[in-house]
């Protein structure tokens, strides 16, 4: 039997946060249920922005699971320091590296959870042989780089595909997305099988983030057949987050 769908969580993207005043950032949206951190290093996305440094600080003003998630070339050489730094949740992507297998395995042994991204351009298919070996799978429903870009429509049949794959395998992965999130883009995508909705324009550039959480949560929370929770405790490691 598929096991039950889990509750959709909301993660927010730092990325559209203050970056002058990151804690305060974090202060603002204590409903959230995961932080998503995006990692980029100028070579697999045209844009640069934290490190393991950063993780580090966010790790020290807030106990909700750090979302680390990787745009950078090669991530293999730097899953031990951000594991370090204390990501709870490490992904990366099809694209960027040659040795998949290989890295999702490390990342589960180094006791996080283990994620496994798409590129709006790649196929559904880049997870046949790895899916097993991922607790999350982000669906970029954006080109990676940069946040406040459009959503792109087509990928709500991406997130459909991943779901069908997980319920052929009784997979109990969540599936994140990640880029143009809002209260109109997200019931389409909870309805099509996302249970992690990442959002950085809808949540920090509105003046009250908090409210923009809530908001997210209620639209999901009303598609038929997802339960309408509130924000869990945080936590660490694979287990409970
Ligand atoms: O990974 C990325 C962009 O590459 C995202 O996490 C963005 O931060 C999402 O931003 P919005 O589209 O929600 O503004």
């Amino acid at each position: 039997m598929t096991p039950p769908l889990p509750r959709v969580r909301i993660a927010p993207s730092l990325l559209a946060a203050d970056f002058a005043r990151l804690a305060d950032s974090v202060s603002r949206v204590p409903n959230a249920d995961w932080l998503h951190v995006d990692v980029m290093d100028g070579h697999f996305v045209p844009n640069l922005t934290v490190g393991p440094v950063v993780v580090a600080a966010l790790r020290h003003v807030t106990s909700l699971p750090l979302d680390v998630h990787l745009m950078v070339e090669s991530p293999e050489s730097m899953v031990e320091a951000f594991a370090r730094a204390g990501a709870n949740h490490l992904t990366v992507h099809v694209e960027a590296t040659h040795h998949l297998d290989r890295l999702l395995r490390h990342i589960r042994e180094l006791g996080l959870r283990a994620g496994v991204a798409l590129n709006p351009g790649t196929p559904v298919e880049a997870l046949d042989y790895v899916v097993e070996l991922a607790d999350l799978v982000l669906v970029m429903t954006v080109n990676p780089g940069f946040g406040g870009q459009h959503f792109i429509p087509q990928m709500v049949r991406k997130v459909e595909a991943v779901r069908r794959l997980l319920e052929e395998r009784q997979l109990s992965c969540d599936v994140e997305v990640d880029g143009g999130v809002d209260d109109k883009t997200a019931p389409a995508l909870v309805q099509a099988g996302a249970t992690v909705l990442v959002a950085g324009t809808f949540v920090f550039k509105d003046d009250d983030p908090a409210g923009a959480v809530t908001r997210l949560r209620r639209v999901s929370g009303a598609v038929a057949g997802f339960p309408a929770a509130g924000p869990e405790a945080g936590g660490s490691g694979r287990a409970g987050a």
